[in-house]
């Protein structure tokens, strides 16, 4: 067939394959654009995961509201950030930072902004939160003196009076019935979680409570208490941890309890006899024992009415609702047995007319040592809450 003889019918072989041809460029050129993207998104998280980082002592950010904040000193290092004192409208707080990646600060937040709807009193103002650039979460709340850690470990008999002792007592089982009335177990209760006011502010007679990273709600919206999930995991720091949490259970407002009990024996006794364990296993038995053939010795120090509430806590199930007024009464009647006075003076405090709590808030005892004490707040298993 000649040349001219050609039929040019649409669609032909040739015209096909043309048409195949622009199809397999344009699916390329779509494979390339994506492949493109990916590649700029894969990037950006690099670069994002660069910038997700703890902000350090000095660095001033931006709020939302547009105000400038300096990070003054250095007032703590937690396992998952700083804290830092910042001076806001004229006053002095402090602002707990930690990595944008981190995401325990969401929590934080939430409980205290339910202790702060709540007129609770033992719970920090919380004044703003926020994220910087996608690089660290920061909240900014009322500032508090040295922890309840700290200040025992600055006495000279590294031990309370059972004057102080007590009154810490009557305020943190306070304060620790108040964070359950909104409906929150702290799961981590210990004597570096809690710090009094500062005299500055007018606070000092107050015993607050914070860090609230290993909170959890125990009700659902209807208020309903939530069942026992069973076995979920270790949650909280071993020297003050329940039985439950040793055996990997889920804890209730009863095992914020057990930890607040040891807390107020090693307050007064100075020390718990599982001082120098590190081994979990090992301090889980420890706390057993003391309760059988220690008891003797782990109740000598202690006035009766101890040996009292702990038979109370350990008699309660997962549901039960601890006795509050039950033990503040027995709490009570330990300060009138003991002649305490109803006039605060606790043991830490100096001459009141010349001494500013404020230039007193950097302890002295690092924060590693803290650490290296008492273990970190240990959580095996974030993921199942
Ligand atoms: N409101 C505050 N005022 C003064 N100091 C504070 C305040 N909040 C925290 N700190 C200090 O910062 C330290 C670390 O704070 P926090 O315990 O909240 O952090 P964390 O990262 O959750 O620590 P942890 O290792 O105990 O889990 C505290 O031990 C305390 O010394």
């Amino acid at each position: 067939m000649s040349h001219t003889d050609m039929v040019v019918i649409p669609n032909t072989p040739t015209l096909v394959a043309e048409e195949n041809v622009e199809k397999i460029r344009a699916a390329a050129e779509l494979a390339a654009k994506e492949a493109a993207r990916i590649h700029r998104v894969s990037l950006r998280e690099k670069k994002e995961e660069k910038k997700d980082r703890l902000p350090v002592q000095g660095e001033m950010f931006e709020t939302d509201k547009g105000e400038q904040i300096i990070l003054k000193q250095k007032l703590g290092d937690g396992a998952m950030g700083h804290v830092f004192l910042i001076s806001k409208d004229g006053r002095a707080m402090a602002v707990k930072t930690e990595k944008f990646s981190t995401g325990m600060l969401p929590m934080e937040i939430k409980v205290l902004l339910s202790t702060m709807r709540e007129k609770c009193k033992h719970f920090c103002r919380i004044h703003d939160y926020g994220t910087i650039r996608r690089e660290y979460n920061y909240m900014i709340i009322s500032l508090l003196g040295r922890d309840l850690y700290r200040l025992r470990s600055e006495m000279p008999t590294r031990s309370f009076s059972i004057s102080t002792t007590t009154k810490i007592a009557l305020e943190t089982l306070e304060s620790i019935e108040e964070l359950h009335s909104v409906g929150y177990l702290s799961r981590d209760v210990k004597p570096s979680n809690f710090a009094p006011g500062l005299r500055d502010f007018k606070e000092h007679k107050t015993i607050f409570m914070f860090d609230f990273g290993l909170a959890k709600k125990y009700v659902d919206r209807e208020h309903r208490k939530l069942k026992s999930r069973g076995e979920v995991g270790w949650r909280g720091t071993v020297r003050y941890g329940s039985l439950n949490a040793h055996k990997r259970l889920d804890l209730g407002r009863r095992d914020d309890l057990e930890c607040w009990f040891y807390m107020l024996v090693e307050m007064h006794v100075g020390e718990l006899p599982w001082r120098f364990l590190t081994d979990r296993t090992a301090v889980g038995k420890a706390k057993i024992h003391a309760r059988e053939e220690g008891r003797p010795n782990f109740f000598f120090k202690l006035p009766q009415q101890f040996e009292t509430i702990l038979k109370m806590i350990d008699g309660y199930a997962f549901e039960t609702r601890p006795e509050y007024r039950q033990m503040k009464k027995l709490i009570n009647e330990i300060r009138v047995e003991n002649q305490c006075s109803d006039r605060i003076k606790w043991d830490w405090q100096t001459d009141e007319s010349q001494y500013s709590e404020l230039t007193e808030a950097v302890s002295v005892m690092s924060d590693m040592a803290i650490l290296a004490e008492q273990g970190a707040t240990n959580v095996t298993d974030r993921n199942q809450g």
